[in-house]
């Protein structure tokens, strides 16, 4: 049976909510009060908007009309969602989209600016760095995406430590070394790669491009480095397993669902799948405030990645989309997690060295030494500065071997990535970057910024005075100022202004 916008339209009620996402029409009265991102994130974007004030009527007098909701629906949700979490019963089959009202696109001036910014964007031969994408980026997304990528935590002093720590570590470069041949790869947990960084886990792909995740997994595939597969991926976890060609290998990042059933099964499917690693996230009991995302119209967005309870959803995309994160996972899991899968586990998020040692204990395969970008805790150290505190510790125990220790965070330039191996890490993730480059350009822009970073290694190594990347050591870098957090001290103001420069007497007298 085929439904026309008019029957859609008679159950358009709290009582009665039917929207269409993709040509279908869904009865989502049920399950309103159960999504992740609130109920009101389907009640106002299912809403065909005539005009704003018809919207805010009908919300105001509970009539709404239940509507296409797909352009919404996609940037949020993994395609199977509807089939995986929506109970049958309620896919009440293919809608005549001609019956359906068409909406008056109201003229967004904002969006128009944002229009005339991108027919005058650079072309992507003009970014020669990881930053250029930034400020391409910065320049182009819509500012719900932007906001939602670049935002840190609170002040976000943490996001910014980030990448100004590894100002603070300066190079001790070797001379007369014969750096004819340079050959920057690598393994990581056993799977050769061809420089030492992966594509770490970002949620919401599609926010950035159309197209979500599998953009970053063709290029991972070019440039052969691993890609690591977000819970909160916009794209399926299948659509971006099945993007994969050949031997591509792929990570999970996992958010723990206080449903243990749920988390179980997603497991045992990646791993079924051919994933390589289960990167445990361990520093997100709850996610950050986000303010810059709190502010952009996310302030209600759901996603119903996985079943969680109604959320407070005035806190952004982030807090909407993950009330199923168990805050109550703990060490006593990992027996647990050992027991449903043979991956190697490694913990994500780890942030000093005591917590290293008890992943080692707990026999894990790796950690990250990350802050989840400063996304998560204002004021926690950057990845890097914890991994100059855990090697020396690690190397006194002669247990370095034991692990397979990784960082992120602010990881811009090649000399980020060298400066981490020197301290001992085996390999670094890189988020924001490669986001910012698929939301400007595309799969091209992806594989520019790869290309960049695997030119600047070439050209990083044979300075330093190394021909391959297991020659870099803790000797080639000088660290005695990675723990200075010490803030310029206040300029002087008040002296600097009513200080009067010593003038010669005769001068005065004039
Ligand atoms: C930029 C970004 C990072 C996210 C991220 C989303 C974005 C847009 N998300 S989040 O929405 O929940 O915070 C995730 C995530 O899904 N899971 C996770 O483990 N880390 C998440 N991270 C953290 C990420 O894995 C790295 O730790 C961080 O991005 C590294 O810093 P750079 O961006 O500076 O490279």
């Amino acid at each position: 049976m085929v439904l026309t916008g008019k029957e859609i339209e008679e159950h358009n009620s709290r009582e009665s909510c039917w929207v269409i996402v993709h040509g279908k029409a869904y009865d989502v009265t049920e399950f309103l009060p159960e999504h992740p991102g609130g109920p009101k994130i389907i009640l106002k974007y299912a809403v065909r908007s005539i005009s704003k004030r018809h919207v805010d009527w009908h919300t105001a007098n509970g009539q709404l009309q239940g509507k296409d909701a797909t352009e919404e629906f996609d940037p949020i949700h993994p395609p199977d969602t509807l089939d995986k979490y929506l109970d049958k019963s309620k896919h009440l089959g293919d809608v005549d989209m001609g019956t359906v009202k068409q909406e008056e696109k109201e003229a967004d001036p904002e969006e128009q600016e944002r229009q005339d910014r991108i027919a005058r964007m650079p072309i992507l031969e003009q970014c020669y760095n990881l930053m250029d994408f930034e400020a391409v980026a910065k320049n182009t997304m819509k500012k719900t995406a932007w906001a939602y990528y670049s935002s840190g935590a609170d002040d976000e002093i943490t996001m910014r430590e980030n990448h100004s720590a590894f100002h603070k570590i300066w190079f001790r470069p070797r001379i007369l070394v014969d750096v004819e041949k340079i050959d920057f790869s690598t393994t990581m947990l056993g799977t050769k790669c061809d420089i030492p960084f992966y594509v770490t886990a970002t949620a919401l792909g599609k926010l950035g491009n159309p197209e979500g995740e599998v953009v970053l997994t063709r290029a991972a595939k070019k440039h052969n480095v691993v890609q690591m597969i977000p819970t909160l991926a916009s794209c399926s976890f299948d659509e971006i397993m099945d993007a994969a060609e050949g031997d591509q290998v792929q990570w999970m990042q996992l958010y723990v669902n206080k449903d243990r059933a749920i988390t179980k099964k997603i497991v045992q499917h990646a791993e079924s799948r051919g994933c390589k690693g289960l990167f445990i996230t361990v520093d997100a009991p709850q996610l950050g405030r986000r303010e810059k995302d709190m502010r952009s119209k996310f302030t209600d967005v759901g996603s119903s990645v996985q079943n969680g309870d109604s959320t407070d959803n005035s806190q952004g995309a982030a807090r909407a989309i993950s009330s199923f994160i168990d805050p109550a996972l703990s060490w006593k899991d990992i027996p647990w997690f050992q027991s449903i899968t043979k991956m190697p586990i490694i913990l994500k998020g780890v942030q000093r060295v005591e917590d290293v040692i008890r992943a080692i204990e707990a026999g894990v395969q790796g950690v990250v030494l990350s802050n989840h970008g400063g996304r998560q805790l204002d004021f926690a150290r950057s990845g890097v500065e914890v991994l100059a505190e855990v090697m020396p510790v690690l190397r006194e125990r002669n247990w370095e071997d034991r692990i397979e220790i990784y960082i992120d965070g602010g990881v811009r330039r090649a000399t980020d990535i060298i400066k981490a191996l020197c301290l001992g890490a085996k390999g670094v993730g890189i988020g924001r970057p490669f986001l910012y480059s698929m939301s400007a350009y595309g799969q091209p822009g992806v594989d520019r910024a790869m290309q960049l970073l695997k030119d600047e290694m070439e050209m990083n190594m044979r300075l330093i005075g190394c021909s391959s990347v297991d020659q870099l050591n803790p000797t080639l870098v000088d660290t005695r100022g990675l723990s200075m957090h010490t803030t310029g001290v206040p300029s002087d103001t008040l002296g600097l202004s009513i200080y009067d420069p010593l003038v010669n007497p005769k001068e005065k007298a004039k």
